[in-house]
């Protein structure tokens, strides 16, 4: 059974259809990536798997179950972690205590936050507000992670960061990816995405218009749906 599918998704925003037909599967253990140009609808389809936006049409089912109807902290209860775009953490809490609130379940430890982001370690009694933007980067990751998700979900989250810090983030993904974790991504540096992606959907339009491998997604088609 796929961990994640949706079918013919149909989201609207009041009286505007964003959604038309999305189409998108995900395997346990896999690293999908969501493409497609800018308001092609990459946010809104998260947010209709989240139950942020209700789609109007159409089915997600995750690990078997249909999740229309449900509300958004019953979907992430279901085992979904969002890493949103443009970070939230708790500005007044440590880093430590950001993590500690948002821990669910046993697998992942403060420990193996802190593993994976050595910063956080160093920066564990700061506050959240007084970390950089790349840190705070890693904090909503970590707290996201925290939430023991079947599956991770990060939207942008590498926007407008370091390039040094990006490089941290892409190897956390690449090592998450390593352990088995499910993982979503979202993300316009297609020379990081393409080689841990074990699958690309394209969106134009509220509409998937390309599945495949990234080796599939050749540098015409990237032309084609992602070209400026
Ligand atoms: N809150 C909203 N209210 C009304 N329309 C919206 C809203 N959010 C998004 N839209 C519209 O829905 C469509 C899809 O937008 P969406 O944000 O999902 O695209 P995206 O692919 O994530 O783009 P980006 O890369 O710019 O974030 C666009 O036409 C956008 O204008």
């Amino acid at each position: 059974m796929s961990l994640l599918v949706l079918d013919r998704v149909e989201s609207f925003y009041g009286a505007s259809q964003a959604l038309f037909g999305v189409k998108l599967t995900i395997e346990d253990g896999e690293v999908v990536a969501l493409m497609g140009r800018n308001g092609m609808g990459k946010t809104t389809t998260i947010s209709s798997i989240l139950g942020l936006v209700r789609p109007r049409a159409g089915s997600i089912r995750f690990a078997g179950k249909e999740l229309a109807g449900l509300r958004p902290h019953r979907i992430a209860r279901l085992g979904l972690g969002l890493v949103p775009e443009g970070r939230r953490c708790f500005p007044n809490l440590t880093v430590e205590e950001n993590l500690l609130v948002a821990a669910r379940g046993s697998d992942w430890t403060l420990g193996r936050v802190t593993e994976l982001f050595p910063r956080l370690g160093e920066r564990r009694s700061q506050y959240a507000n007084t970390l950089s933007g790349g840190e705070q980067q890693m904090l909503a990751i970590g707290r996201a992670l925290m939430t023991n998700p079947r599956l991770l979900i990060l939207d942008e989250a590498t926007e407008g960061l370091a390039p040094v810090i990006r490089q941290d983030i892409w190897a956390a993904i690449r090592k998450l990816k390593a352990a088995g974790q499910s993982i979503l991504v979202v993300d316009k540096t297609l020379s990081e995405l393409l080689p841990v992606a074990d699958r690309c959907f394209v969106l134009e339009k509220g509409v998937t218009v390309f599945e495949g491998t990234p080796d599939a997604l050749t540098p015409e088609l990237q032309d084609r749906y992602l070209g400026v």
